[in-house]
C-alpha cells in the first residue's frame, strides 16, 4: 500500500495516522504502523521520548503476549518500580481503533492489535499489492554482490555446494525484497593444477561428443579415470613421461596464457556453465555472473603482492612469501600467499577477486556464503584485505552453515546436483504412487513430483540454525506429514482448492468484503499472524536465516489448518463466504511469498 493508500484507507475508517517515526515503513509493514501508534500514545503518557520507546517494542514469543510488548526497564526510569509503571501505563493506554487491549504483566506492558483494525487494513493490502507484500525498500540505491554455490568444475558437487546454493539463493531473493541491488555471482573452481590433469586426462580418454551431451558427468569421469592412471604409476616413471609431470607441464603452458592450451580449457568451462544455467532453473535460481579463480586479474593480484610489501606484511621463508597473522589474531596463523615457483592459490585467487570485485562494482555490501569447513580461509582473507588498508574490508561477510551427513544417492557418488534432484524426484514420484485416486487425479505427476521433491530437500536444510549439522533423512523429508517441504506444499494446494471451489466468488469480490464477519479466534489469530510476515523479512535480513521464514510458514500453515474446521466456505450466505475467501486468499498468498522466497514454485494441486 503506498503512503496514499494506507491514507486513504484510515480516512475511510476515521481513523489518524500516527506520526511516522524513523526506521519504520507503515506504509508496508502494519507492525511499524502499530509501533508508531503506541510510541507515541506511549510517551504521551510517561513522558519517556519516542526514540527510547520505538526501539524497545519487542515481539512476543506467543500471541497470548500479545503482539508487541515492551520490558519497562529498558526505558531506564530511574527510582520507579517497572511493575508498578507497567500497571499504570497499561490502564492509562488509549486503545484507540489500533488496539484491542493493553496488559500489565509484571514488568511488561502488552499491547494486542485490534483485529478489526488488522481484518480491515491487512488483507487489502495483501490482496492488492500481491507477490509484492512483504517487500520494502530499507536501502535507497546500495549495491550487495551475493557468492554462492561455487561448486568444482570435473570434481563432485557435494553437501556443502548444496546448501551454499540454498542458503545463498534465499538471501538474494531477501535481500533484493528489501530493496537491495542484488548481484548473483558463481566463483567457480575452474582454475589449477587439476585442469593440467584433466586437459591430459581428456586427450586419452575424453570424447567431443560425450563433452556435448553431458560435460558436468563426462569430465568428472575423465578426471576419476585420469586421477587412477596416476595412482598407478606412483613414481614408476621419470617425470616428463609420467601423467603427473605432463600434467603439470600443461598446467603451467595455461597459466604463461598459451592459446592452444587454454583452448580446451575454455571448452571444458563454456559447456559446464551452460549445463549449470539449466540445472539451477530448477531451484529458479538464475545468477548474474559466472566467474571463478580463472577469472582472477593477474593485475590484482600483483599489485595485492605490492601492497604486503609496501605494508611490510610479508616475510619469505625458503624461497615461500608467508604473511603472519597472529600479530593481528592468534586464531588466524601464519599462511602462505606465494609459493616459491611464483604460482597462485586459493587464497591469493580469493584476494585478487575479491579486488577486481570492488574495482568493477564498488559494492556497499558483498556476502560470501561457504561451509564452515571454510572459516578459517574467510577469516584470513578479511584480515588480510583489511591490513591492505582497504575500507570496504568492513563491508565482507562470511554466512556460513554446519555439515550434511549421509547424503549419497543410490548410485553412491554425487556428482552434479542433477543427480540430488533426479533421485528426489524418483522417490517423491514412488511416495505419490501410493496414494492411487489422489495420482489419478495429477495431470503432470513427473513435474510435479520435481517441485515437491526439490521443496523437501530445501525445507529439510533451511529448516534449522545455518551452522547446524545434519542428517540427510529421505523418509522424513519426503513425507507430508510433520514440518516438511511436502507439507507446505499441500497447505499450499489445498488453499488453491478452497478458492477453485468457489469459483463464483471471484477475488474482485474479496477486497470489498464485508470483515465484520470475521469474528471467530482463529480468524484473528490468522490475521495478526499475516501482519507478521514484512516484519519476518526484516528480522531475516538481521539473522540471515531462512530458518527465521521457515518456522514463520510454519505457524502460518498450522493455523490455516485450524480455520478449516471452523471457516467454512462451502454453503454460506455470498457475504459471509467472501470474507472467509479473502481470509484463506491472503493466506495463501502469504504463503506463496514466503514459499518463493525461499526458492520453492508452490504447486496449485498435488
Ligand atoms: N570465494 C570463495 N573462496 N568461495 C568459495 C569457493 C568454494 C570452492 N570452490 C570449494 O568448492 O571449496
Amino acid at each position: 500500500m503506498s503512503t496514499s493508500l494506507l491514507q486513504t484507507k484510515l480516512n475511510e475508517l476515521s481513523i489518524e495516522e500516527p506520526k511516522v517515526l524513523e526506521g519504520s515503513f507503515p506504509e508496508v509493514n502494519t507492525v511499524d504502523l502499530m509501533r508508531n501508534y503506541i510510541t507515541q500514545e506511549l510517551s504521551k503518557i510517561s513522558g519517556v521520548d519516542e526514540s527510547l520507546i520505538f526501539p524497545a517494542l519487542e515481539w512476543t514469543n506467543t500471541q497470548d503476549r500479545g503482539d508487541l510488548l515492551i520490558p519497562v526497564p529498558r526505558l531506564r526510569i530511574k527510582g520507579a518500580n517497572p511493575k508498578d509503571l507497567a500497571k499504570e501505563w497499561a490502564e492509562k493506554f488509549p486503545c484507540g481503533k489500533y488496539l484491542s487491549k493493553v496488559e500489565a504483566n509484571g514488568p511488561f506492558v502488552q499491547f494486542f492489535f485490534d483485529p478489526t483494525f488488522l481484518f480491515n487494513i491487512v488483507l487489502p493490502d495483501i490482496l492488492t499489492r500481491k507477490e509484492d507484500y512483504g517487500s520494502c525498500k530499507l536501502v535507497d540505491n546500495k549495491k550487495i554482490i551475493i557468492e554462492f554455490s561455487s561448486p568444482n568444475i570435473a570434481k563432485p558437487f557435494h553437501a556443502g555446494h548444496l546448501r551454499s546454493t540454498i542458503i545463498g539463493g534465499f538471501l538474494s531473493n531477501l535481500y533484493e525484497k528489501l530493496g537491495w541491488n542484488v548481484t548473483r555471482m558463481n566463483y567457480l573452481g575452474d582454475w589449477g593444477k587439476q585442469f593440467g590433469v584433466l586437459a591430459v586426462g581428456f586427450e586419452k580418454y575424453g570424447s567431443e561428443e560425450e563433452l556435448a551431451k553431458d560435460p558436468v558427468h563426462h569430465l568428472f569421469e575423465v578426471y576419476v579415470k585420469i586421477n587412477k592412471d596416476i595412482e598407478n604409476e606412483g613414481d614408476s616413471l621419470p617425470l616428463e613421461e609420467s601423467t603427473n609431470g605432463k600434467a603439470r607441464e600443461y598446467f603451467k603452458r595455461m597459466e604463461n596464457g598459451d592459446e592452444s592450451a587454454l583452448k580446451i580449457w575454455k571448452k571444458f568451462r563454456e559447456l559446464s556453465i551452460e549445463k549449470y544455467i539449466d540445472t539451477y532453473a530448477r531451484l529458479n535460481i538464475k545468477y548474474d555472473i559466472y566467474s571463478g579463480e580463472s577469472q582472477v586479474s593477474q593485475a590484482s593480484m600483483d599489485k595485492a603482492i605490492e601492497i604486503y610489501n609496501e605494508k611490510g606484511l610479508t616475510h619469505v621463508d625458503k624461497g615461500a612469501t608467508l604473511i603472519d597473522l597472529t600479530k593481528f589474531n592468534k586464531k588466524l596463523g601464519k599462511v602462505l600467499v606465494q609459493k616459491s615457483d611464483g604460482t597462485s592459490l586459493y587464497l591469493t585467487r580469493d584476494v585478487g577477486a575479491a579486488m577486481d570485485r570492488y574495482e568493477q562494482y564498488h559494492f556497499d555490501k558483498m556476502i560470501y556464503v561457504i561451509a564452515c569447513q571454510q572459516d578459517l580461509h574467510t577469516a584470513q582473507l578479511f584480515e588480510i584485505l583489511k591490513q591492505m588498508g582497504f575500507a570496504w574490508a568492513k563491508d565482507l561477510q562470511h554466512i556460513n552453515f554446519g555439515m550434511v551427513q549421509g547424503m549419497s544417492t543410490r548410485k553412491g557418488t554425487v556428482v552434479f546436483l542433477d543427480n540430488i534432484l533426479e533421485e528426489t524426484k524418483e522417490k517423491m514420484h514412488e511416495v505419490m504412487k501410493k496414494n492411487e485416486v489422489k495420482y489419478s487425479q495429477i495431470e503432470n505427476p513427473e513435474e510435479v513430483a520435481d517441485l515437491i521433491g526439490i521443496s523437501a530437500v530445501m525445507i529439510q536444510d533451511m529448516q534449522s540454525k545455518r551452522i547446524n549439522n545434519y542428517e540427510f533423512k529421505w523418509e522424513r523429508m519426503l513425507s507430508f506429514e510433520g514440518d516438511t517441504g511436502p507439507y507446505l506444499q499441500y497447505a499450499h494446494s489445498r488453499l488453491r482448492s478452497v478458492e477453485r471451489n468457489a469459483k463464483s466468488i471471484p477475488p474482485s469480490k474479496w477486497t470489498n468484503a464485508d470483515f465484520s464477519l470475521l469474528k471467530e479466534d482463529c480468524a484473528v489469530l490468522l490475521v495478526r499472524l499475516l501482519a507478521q510476515y514484512p516484519d519476518v523479512l526484516r528480522n531475516a535480513i538481521k539473522t540471515h536465516e531462512p530458518a527465521t521464514v521457515v518456522t514463520y510458514l510454519f505457524k502460518l500453515t498450522h493455523q490455516v489448518s485450524s480455520c478449516y474446521d471452523v471457516l467454512w466456505v462451502a454453503g454460506q450466505t455470498e457475504e459471509l463466504a467472501a470474507a472467509r475467501l479473502a481470509l484463506y486468499g491472503s493466506a495463501r498468498q502469504v504463503l506463496y511469498n514466503g514459499m518463493r522466497l525461499l526458492g520453492l514454485t508452490p504447486v496449485d494441486r498435488m
